[in-house]
């Protein structure tokens, strides 16, 4: 996406050809800071510490941290430990294993003197398919807010979304947003309810920057907003991303999530879920196998924001030595899913909806 009419990705590889980039997501929206990957120590500190998030992002970003890795040392144990301390990074998002795996298979067989290049011609096809899924996710949603606008004679379609699933959760155009971008340059009018997502954040700072920046109406609301928003009809439609889908149709998604389900089940509002392939997780069914990352409380206790005179100070929002607890995800059950709109097309949330846009599963499970 543009930020000052000038294009970004969330992650590049840089010019000298084997040091990657990123934008400092948590600086953002007081500050647009570059951050350099100069090692797979810096990699894994950047998805750690969040300075990168979002699943696909996060996929990415080991994918150039294990190529980075290799510059040191190319052997098999090496390949299997760099991606062992990638993959302990973040423990919900199925893509941080789904990148390593396909690092790991790419590079398996190769000779030790082409496995460098190997490693990065894969972290950019990973970046680039990234690039192409997302877009795509975005045509399909667009079909969904087209129908909804019908419907609207000339108003904007009110979509309710949790945390950052922009283009800042991914390489570029987003999961979640993707679609509201691709109504919002087509003339469609839509507005964007911005669930601020405590206790990160991610809408607030993320959400609203991305649109903003790119000019899509939005009103941010705390997160306990939505319920009443839905109740008296302000909400056309969810639509949330993920980091981790079950093949059963279960999703993992920032905490809050699933209370949103339920306000939208109970008030009859479709509940999309933007689901890259990538996080699709085809070896679990049940939504309670996903392990649900628990980050430290001084994520709850402390917020950052731009004081009066305009400086960046962290906050301390609770008494000194209160305990905090501070669940970063929660799983919705399919049953609480309206349909998933995915990078091959939108698929009802039924027993087998997302398995009908995956053929070769179905062979390769009954098998
Ligand atoms: C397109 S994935 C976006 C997904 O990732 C976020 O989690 P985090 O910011 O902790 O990485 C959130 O669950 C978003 O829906």
């Amino acid at each position: 996406m543009n930020i000052d009419g000038k294009p970004y990705r969330s992650i590049w590889l840089n010019d000298d050809g084997w040091s990657v980039s990123i934008i400092d997501q948590t600086k953002l929206p007081f500050a647009f800071e570059i951050a350099e990957l100069r090692s797979l120590e810096d990699a894994a500190r950047a998805i750690k510490t969040m300075q990168v998030r979002g699943a696909p992002l996060i996929g990415a970003t080991a994918a150039y941290g294990l190529a980075l890795g290799l510059r040191d040392d190319q052997s098999d144990n090496w390949i299997d430990d760099a991606a062992e301390i990638l993959n302990a990074t973040r423990p919900t998002a199925v893509n941080l294993k789904w990148a390593l795996d396909r690092m790991k298979e790419a590079l398996q067989n190769q000779p030790r003197e082409s496995r460098v290049a190997t490693a990065y011609e894969t972290a950019k096809e990973i970046s680039d398919e990234d690039v192409e899924v997302c877009r795509k996710i975005g045509e399909h949603g667009l079909g969904l807010i087209k129908a909804h606008a019908a419907r609207k004679k000339g108003e904007p379609v009110q979509i309710l979304t949790h945390c950052n699933a922009g283009w800042l959760a991914t390489v570029d155009w987003g999961t979640a947003l993707a679609p509201i971008y691709m109504a919002h340059d087509e003339g469609i009018p839509v507005h964007v309810w911005v669930d601020e997502t405590r206790p990160r954040n991610q809408g607030a700072y993320l959400t609203a920057y991305e649109l903003g920046a790119h000019g899509v109406p939005h009103t941010l609301i705390a997160d306990n907003v939505g319920g009443h928003l839905m109740q008296h009809g302000k909400v056309d439609l969810c639509i949330v991303g993920t980091d981790r889908t079950t093949a059963g149709g279960d999703v993992a998604n920032k905490i809050g999530t699933y209370l949103k389900a339920l306000a939208a089940k109970d008030n009859d509002v479709p509940f999309f879920v933007a689901l890259p392939t990538s996080t699709i997780d085809w070896k679990l069914q049940s939504g309670a196998d996903i392990p649900i990352e628990e980050r430290g409380g001084e994520e709850v206790k402390y917020v950052t924001g731009k004081l009066p005179d305009g400086t960046v100070a962290r906050v301390e929002i609770a008494p000194d030595g209160t305990d905090a607890a501070n669940f970063a995800f929660d799983v919705t059950p399919r049953k609480m899913v309206t349909g998933f709109i995915t990078d091959r097309g939108v698929a009802p949330a039924t027993p087998d909806g997302l398995l009908r846009l995956y053929p070769e599963r179905m062979k390769k499970d009954a098998a």
